[in-house]
């Protein structure tokens, strides 16, 4: 069904204006993205600029206003057992059960999936062996979020949504995060980021948020080359007029 799917769908994600409203605020005012099988996609965008919004209507977990998802020609909201399937989400908070272990918890998210990876194996992969027995409540921050990468990918999932896949962890632990997700092969990869390394390392395609909007597009090379900015981060700045660092309410 999957595979019948993807010969027939050359996109992994279509998103198609979406927008969310809420009573005070329009969050995200019409983003329509595009996003081949295989791609690293990297959405950038200052805090509040409705990233978290975006890929959360994309995964199906927030209802849009307006506009439509397809994940591999499927509904994420119609279709949502499929989906679920083949969709690895790692959120920026975490809610799980505090009183499983970590064996627990990997072997509860191995069962949703048809073909999981082994629970030994996804442990070495975010080195988390030695904590197969601790309970969610007692693992650092740093834990918990190397144990929410290896949920995401728990279920070699096609497409894998990626919410501040790195934010926190000591350097070391970024570098092996980065590798394991360099080694996904053709997995399609959504990574929301405010870490500039991390996207000019492993996007292909990045989309840079602002306001709800889509402002620019393309691979980090291409953003630079437009702006003519050495970094990333300076093209950002360029088209956005803010630091990637600033915060809605400073440019109220
Ligand atoms: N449930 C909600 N009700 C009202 N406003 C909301 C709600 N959720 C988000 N917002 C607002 O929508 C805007 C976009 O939020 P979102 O979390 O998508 O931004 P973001 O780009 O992911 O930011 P960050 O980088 O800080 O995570 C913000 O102004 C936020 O305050």
């Amino acid at each position: 069904m999957t595979e019948q799917l993807e010969q027939n769908t050359p996109l992994a994600i279509d998103a198609q204006h979406l927008v969310k409203r809420y009573k005070h605020k329009t969050a995200v005012d019409g983003i329509s993205l595009q996003i081949g099988r295989g791609e690293t996609f990297g959405i950038l965008g200052t805090n509040g600029a409705g990233k978290t919004t975006t890929v959360e209507m994309i995964a199906g977990l927030r209802q849009p206003s307006e506009g439509s998802v397809r994940i591999l020609g499927l509904d994420p909201f119609t279709d949502r057992a499929k989906v679920r399937q083949i969709l690895g989400v790692q959120l920026q908070q975490a809610y799980l059960h505090g009183s499983l272990t970590v064996r627990e918890l990997v072997n509860l998210y191995r069962s949703f999936y048809p073909n999981p990876l082994e629970t030994d194996r996804a442990l070495s992969m975010v080195q988390l062996t030695d904590k197969a027995r601790t309970k969610f409540d007692n693992l650092s921050g740093g834990q918990m979020q190397r144990l929410s990468i290896a949920l995401a990918l728990i279920g070699q999932p096609r497409v894998v949504i990626l919410d501040e896949l790195t934010t926190g962890l000591d350097p070391k632990a970024r570098r092996r995060v980065w590798s394991t997700i360099e080694s996904l092969s053709d997995q399609t990869v959504i990574l929301v980021s405010h870490a500039m390394d991390e996207v000019e390392r492993l996007c292909n395609r990045v989309a840079l948020i602002d306001e709800g909007r889509v402002i620019a597009q393309g691979s980090p090379h291409q953003l630079k080359e437009q702006t003519q900015s050495a970094t990333l981060e300076d093209a950002f700045v360029a088209l956005t007029g803010k630091d990637v660092h600033d915060d809605e309410e400073e440019d109220a």
